[in-house]
């Protein structure tokens, strides 16, 4: 109806910002392949695309894994959670690697949130590791390793999703 107020995105309600830099979320892969090195060796990576990717390729290259799949599921339509897609499956090649059940496979995540993508993840690769640089509190059980944990109520700015801009002063009213 004209003049109601648009429903507000899960990045507005979310009300709080974490900003990552693209230093910062480097430093945080590498963490998080000392911890996974730990728990490999691992046949391949499985990123999930598209905020997979980046991590999937650091940790990758920190693990010296070369073989390296995606499983592509759309679900937040920029800041909105819709119902999810598998736009593509994980190939036959790395279903073969991890034995039909994911074993000795690493699946790779930017973030957990309410856990709906991992979640799916994981049901196709029951027996794989599943790792994500952030995690909030709702997702987080899905996860074996993670890096920072972040309140639910939080939203991350990843450094390919944002531009450095001007900040108005907080004597201005900056928030
Ligand atoms: O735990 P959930 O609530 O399911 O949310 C987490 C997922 O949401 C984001 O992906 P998105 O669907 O926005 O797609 P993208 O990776 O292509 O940006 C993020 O990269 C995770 O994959
Ligand atoms: O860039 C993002 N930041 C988030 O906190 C988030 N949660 C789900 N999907 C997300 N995407
Ligand atoms: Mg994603």
């Amino acid at each position: 109806m004209a003049g109601e107020a648009p429903e507000p995105s899960a990045q507005e309600r979310a009300g709080k910002a974490f900003p990552v830099s693209w230093d910062q979320f480097h430093r945080d892969c590498r963490a998080l392949t000392w911890r996974l090195n730990e728990v490999g060796p691992f046949h391949a990576v499985i990123a999930i695309t598209r905020g997979g990717l980046v991590p999937a390729a650091i940790v990758a290259r920190e693990l010296g894994v070369r073989v390296i799949d995606t499983v592509c599921i759309a679900s937040y339509d920029h800041t909105k959670q819709g119902d999810l897609h598998v736009l593509k499956g994980i190939s036959e090649a790395a279903m073969k690697l991890g034995g039909g059940t994911g074993k000795g496979l690493l699946i790779v995540d930017d973030l957990v949130d309410t856990g709906k993508t991992g979640k799916l993840v994981r049901e196709m690769l029951p027996d794989a590791h599943f790792a994500t640089v952030y995690a909030k509190p709702k997702g987080r059980p899905l996860v074996d390793t993670f890096i920072t944990e972040v309140s639910q109520d939080t939203w991350i700015f990843f450094p390919w999703d944002t531009a450095l801009s001007y900040h108005p002063p907080l004597r201005d009213g900056a928030a």
